[in-house]
């Protein structure tokens, strides 16, 4: 099989103090006009992915990014692309929204409604939002076993979220394959799971104090599981 170009795209969870996101409607002329998705747009020559936000925030909707963490890449061939998402979430932004492109936008939760439908691999990630920064034990959560990762899984519908733990980046691809929302890890395999720097799924490093939390986002992870 013939490798296609990838094409590397950063993407922006801007996350509002109530929890709610901003999404924004696809400009007219683009591939998938009018669906909706998060803010972002293809990485320009030398840019880090989060160079790429502020440039595409400003651009598209006059918003200001200044910080922001990295939460997970996730890769989708579309008929017209071959596409490497890069997610990074932010709380920290400025200004209020315009439509700079003619597009939509507003702040949503998981489950509202947007006004129109969004791009294909965008609502489960919107799921995940919710996924607490600090573990916190929940009936809505379903953590496998690294075993059952070798076993075949049923995706019970009473659990919004299922993860797994991993100990290597196998383990975790096969967590991606599944479409698990997120992975635990110990601390000292916590770099071993990452795909090239990256988190392929929001990571939760266990047995670790609430007190890192900022330190290990900081090096990618979703949050700690003391
Ligand atoms: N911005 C954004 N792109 C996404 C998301 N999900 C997703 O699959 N994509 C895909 O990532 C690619 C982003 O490309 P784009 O066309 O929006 O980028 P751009 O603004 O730099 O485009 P341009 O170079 O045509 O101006 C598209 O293929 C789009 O379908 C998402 O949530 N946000």
């Amino acid at each position: 099989m013939s490798e296609d170009k990838v094409v590397d795209v950063a993407v922006g969870v801007l996350i509002r103090e109530d929890g709610r996101v901003l999404l924004a409607s696809r400009p007219e002329g683009k591939p998938w006009a009018g669906y909706w998705e998060f803010p972002g747009g293809k990485l320009e020559d030398g840019e880090t992915v989060h160079q790429a936000l502020v440039r595409e925030l400003d651009e598209e909707l006059g918003v200001r990014l200044a910080d922001s963490f990295p939460w997970f890449v996730k890769e989708h061939r579309y008929e017209h692309a071959h596409v490497r998402l890069h997610f990074r979430r932010s709380r920290d932004f400025f200004g209020e929204a315009l439509s700079k492109e003619g597009q939509d936008f507003g702040f949503y939760a998981a489950n509202e409604r947007t006004p129109g439908v969004l791009l294909p691999i965008d609502q489960n990630i919107l799921n995940r939002v919710d996924l607490p920064d600090v573990w916190e034990d929940s009936t809505a959560v379903l953590t496998l076993s690294e075993n059952a990762l070798h076993a075949t899984v049923v995706r019970d519908r009473k659990y919004r979220f299922v993860g797994a733990r991993c100990g290597n980046l196998d383990d975790v691809m096969k967590a991606v394959a599944m479409d698990f929302d997120f992975v635990i890890v110990k601390p000292e395999v916590f770099e071993a799971t990452l795909w090239k720097g990256e988190p392929r799924l929001p990571t939760y490093v266990e047995d670790v104090p609430a007190s890192d939390l900022r330190l290990w986002q900081d090096r990618g992870a979703h949050g700690v599981k003391p």
